[in-house]
């Protein structure tokens, strides 16, 4: 049924001069303030204008050939990206070139909405058109928020991170997840009901990691990283704004798990290790932020899990889900519209 696996992930910069071109592959008509993108550049350029994410998806790829070959799944595994090297237009027109005519891709976002599942569609259907007649057909798989190989990673680093902190501050403790913050409009028409799937997958989230983890400790769902023009709302709050609540009440220290993300990218290692855990330090909170799945090989086999359940020739109806939202393979058109100022891209 497939004779390719390509992993689908939205790429970083890996040399300082990469890094404006980057940002305008991400923000091209967007509506992104240029003080809002100067300051971005700035935090690559702290890390020498490189983002771990490529690297992150090198491992990735590696660990998957490994885990395929050992599990008999004769698939060659290609890798693309959204905004830079390799884009995944060359990684197509490589995968024409090898004669591959029917791949199965796993995007590296668990969630639904706009810029979590549908842009990833969009982006391989522009793929396709760019090289022409004999590009492959590519399949996305399904959203993955409540795979027990998503979320055990997930638990099992919330309690190596509360192992950081003091044990016996338990009571004070809390476990705050994030999440990238959109655009209050695109997670309200997200799903194919349009009533908010994407901040509903990560509750899910949330609450499976909370109950494997830490029972009984107090959580929160809080954003990170916004974007945008000021005057558009966004989804809140922001977790330096919710540390300085919690500072208020009676919390002392926090774990911060970002389920939003599959792995420590720059977003992780910038907006959290950097920006929130300074502001945890100036509000006298103990802070400890819990890895995202990288490689782990629970996250590496729910992707093969992922393709074997597409792949089976009897399809039972049945999805391995901690959760109980539905799952399903194939999104409708009419879900995760595009936000009305970036229409033209
Ligand atoms: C939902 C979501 C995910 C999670 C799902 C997924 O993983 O796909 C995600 C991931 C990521 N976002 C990333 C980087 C950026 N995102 C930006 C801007 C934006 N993100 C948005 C949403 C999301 N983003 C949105 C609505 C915008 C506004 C512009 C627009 O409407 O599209 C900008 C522009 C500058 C700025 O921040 O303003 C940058 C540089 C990196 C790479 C990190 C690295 O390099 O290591 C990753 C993995
Ligand atoms: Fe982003």
């Amino acid at each position: 049924m497939y004779d390719a696996f390509l992993l689908l992930s939205f790429g970083g910069p890996e040399h300082p001069d990469d890094v404006l071109p980057f940002l305008q592959n991400v923000t091209r008509g967007r509506g992104v303030p240029p003080e809002r993108l100067a300051e971005v550049a700035a935090h690559y350029q702290r890390f020498g204008g490189v983002s771990p994410i490529n690297q992150q998806c090198r491992e990735l790829v590696a660990a998957i050939r490994a885990d395929f070959s050992v599990h008999g799944i004769d698939l060659p595994v290609y890798w693309g990206n959204r905004n830079w090297r390799p884009m995944l237009a060359d990684t197509m027109a490589q995968m024409r070139d090898h004669g591959v005519q029917r791949a199965i891709t796993f995007a590296t976002s668990a969630y639904g909405s706009y810029s979590s599942c549908r842009q990833y569609l969009q982006d391989l259907a522009a793929a396709r058109a760019a090289v022409g007649p004999r590009a492959p057909v590519v399949d996305k798989l399904r959203h993955f928020h409540d795979h027990p190989g998503f979320v055990e990673p997930l638990a099992d680093s919330v309690v190596t991170a509360f192992g950081e902190l003091d044990p016996a501050a338990r009571e004070t403790t809390r476990l705050v997840f994030t999440a990238h913050s959109i655009p209050a409009s695109m997670n309200a028409s997200s799903g194919p009901e349009s009533n908010g799937l994407y901040e509903a997958q990560l509750l899910e989230t949330a609450r499976l990691v909370a109950a494997r983890s830490l029972p009984g400790v107090g959580w929160d769902l809080v954003w990170q990283s916004r974007s945008g023009p000021p005057q558009v709302p966004w989804l809140e709050p922001d977790i330096n704004e919710h540390l300085r609540v919690l500072a208020k009440d009676f919390t002392t220290q926090v774990v911060v798990s970002p389920i939003g993300f599959v792995s420590d990218h720059l977003e992780v290692i910038w907006d959290l290790d950097e920006e929130a855990a300074a502001t945890a330090r100036q509000l006298g909170l103990g802070f400890a932020r819990a890895k995202t799945p990288g490689t782990d090989s629970r996250f590496v086999a729910m992707i093969r899990d992922l393709v074997q359940e597409r792949m089976r020739t009897s399809d039972d109806g049945s999805r391995a889900g901690l959760g109980r939202l539905d799952h399903w393979d194939f999104c409708a058109s009419h879900c995760c519209p595009a936000p009305a100022s970036s229409a033209r891209r």
